[in-house]
């Protein structure tokens, strides 16, 4: 591949993976983990004299990426899945496959596989010896907290540890010796024991490089902020990266719609300037309605430019490898603190620079304390020195004292452009609406702790409406929300499946 040296989590976990030891890897997006636990297994599959048959099994096909409900269904009813020869078990995004609920899925493989250390005496683990290899577990994250730590005491056996900050183990001590508590051993014993992470220090891996700011933007201005930080951006840096995060696809189509085709600029701009886009890029969607070959051109297109945009849902949040990606924005709050994490992430990977920029509504605020309480601290966004730089026709010299960021006179004059644009043209209409009220569906999603932050009885809908350049909230959109609302209240299916906010609004 062209690599030179090993990134630093390489070098350490590399050497301890050829050990044959089970290895827990905790280091932040972006830093090498992909070739940290794959150069070791190619090596060793590399070294097999006579090589691997196909007859060998599993351990034929060499690798096999699985999702696990996908490979448990295998393990129980492929008679000709033979899994003998099975030597390594690697769970990469292990935080994301115990969070989307696999858990019971997770203990089951782990039983069938012989695989289940921490369950000596069950009649499963009979099956212990049915590989004639040593078996390896190998575990990774970028974030770590109380759901690793139950992924790892259910498969690692006396795990090295790496990438964990000592200071953050109490004693100091790594998970050495965790099977030898047994089975009954509650998970507070263990912390108390010093002997596993505690689970109520969670910790995030950001790489050092990355500058963090949020800009605290009104409802109804968003839009138009949205549009100025990128103009000024792409303005700025002529070869610029940037990926934008929005809650939905009909978000992504709408705001992909929008920046594909507008090309005004408020007031005197010579005319020339107008035949350009406002914000003049090469711009890409991604989302989890688009089929699949046209997601592969998306992700394949992006990664080769030099200078693009890329709108998308968290459908790009985790593992996607763009290369150089200088700035991520989050336009939509992320959720959980993981999903912050995980989507700066696609940013400042392999110690390159990276800029990240969320953006917050005044009420919204306390989501900042929330990214503290996990050791994320964000600066602010020079949003008015921005704004000031922007030129208006016929007002060189504009007043500077304003009371608010919505009458700032480069605000008002885009934000009317902008409504003037989307009114103009029925399907842009549409494409607004659509995105207006999954937007709202979205936001009611939220859950936990962080209902109470982003809470849509705190929202004025207007000014919502004002965010997708509509001028008012159409009736008919007021109507089908509520509507929404009830199925969501009365419908037990529905109850069931907002367990998490991103089952209900479909990335
Ligand atoms: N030793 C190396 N030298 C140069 N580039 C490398 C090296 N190792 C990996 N890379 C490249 O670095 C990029 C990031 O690697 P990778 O995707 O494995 O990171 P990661 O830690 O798994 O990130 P995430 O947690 O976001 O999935 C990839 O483009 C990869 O090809």
């Amino acid at each position: 591949m062209g690599f030179k040296v090993p990134t630093l989590i390489q070098a350490q976990a590399i050497p301890v993976i050829l050990s044959g030891k089970h290895v827990l890897v905790n280091a932040a997006t972006g830093t090498g983990k992909t070739v940290a636990y794959l150069a070791p297994v190619i090596h060793h599959l590399q070294k097999y004299d006579p090589r691997i048959q196909r007859s060998d099994g599993t351990f034929g096909i060499s690798i096999l990426v699985a999702t696990p409900g996908r490979l448990l269904d295998h393990l129980k009813n492929t008679s000709s899945f033979s899994y003998s020869s099975l030597r390594w078990i690697i769970f990469d995004e292990a935080d994301r496959i115990l969070e989307l609920g696999f858990g019971k899925d997770i203990e089951e493989i782990l039983d069938l596989l012989g695989s289940r250390h921490n369950k000596p005496h069950s009649k499963e683990n009979a099956n212990s010896s049915i590989s004639e290899f040593q078996r390896q577990n190998l575990l990774l994250s970028a974030t770590l907290n109380e759901k690793v730590n139950n992924l790892a005491k259910m498969s690692l056996e006396n795990p090295i540890t790496i990438g964990i900050d000592d200071k953050k183990l109490p004693m100091s001590l790594p998970l050495e010796g965790l099977e030898s508590f047994g089975s009954d051993v509650s998970c507070d014993e263990l912390e108390h024991s010093g002997n596993i992470v505690s689970s109520s220090n969670e910790e995030y891996k950001l790489p050092s490089q990355l500058v963090q700011r949020y800009v605290k933007v009104p409802c109804g201005s968003r839009l138009v902020i949205l549009l100025s930080v990128l103009k000024s951006l792409f303005d700025r840096e002529s070869s610029n990266k940037i990926v934008v995060f929005f809650s939905t696809c009909d978000a992504v189509d709408f705001h992909y719609s929008l920046l594909s085709e507008f090309r005004s600029i408020p007031s005197s701009q010579p005319e020339a300037e107008l035949k350009q886009l406002f914000v003049k890029c090469k711009i890409f969607r991604l989302h989890g309605s688009m089929k699949h070959e046209d997601r592969r051109t998306t992700f394949q297109s992006f990664k080769k430019e030099e200078s693009a945009l890329l709108l998308s849902t968290d459908v790009a949040a985790r593992g996607l490898d763009f290369p150089k990606v200088r700035c991520i924005i989050q336009y939509d709050s992320p959720g959980e603190a993981t999903e912050y994490v995980h989507r700066v992430g696609r940013t400042a990977r392999l110690e390159e620079r990276g800029d990240s920029l969320l953006f917050l509504q005044p009420v919204e605020m306390d989501y900042l304390q929330h990214l503290e309480k996990h050791g994320v601290s964000l600066m602010e966004y020079p949003l008015l020195k921005v704004l000031d730089s922007f030129p208006l026709y016929g007002q060189k010299h504009h007043v500077k004292k304003f009371v608010s960021i919505e009458m700032h006179p480069w605000v008002l004059t885009l934000q009317k452009t902008l409504e003037f644009f989307v009114l103009a043209e029925a399907r842009m209409k549409k494409l607004a609406k659509d995105a207006f009220c999954s937007w709202i569906r979205a936001y009611t999603a939220h859950r936990g702790e962080l209902k109470r932050i982003f809470m849509v009885k705190k929202l004025h809908l207007g000014h919502v409406a004002k965010s997708f350049a509509l001028k008012e909230q159409p009736s008919l959109v007021g109507q089908s929300f509520q509507m929404q609302k009830k199925k969501r209240k009365g419908d037990p299916k529905h109850r069931g499946l907002s367990k998490k906010r991103r089952d209900t609004s479909k990335s």
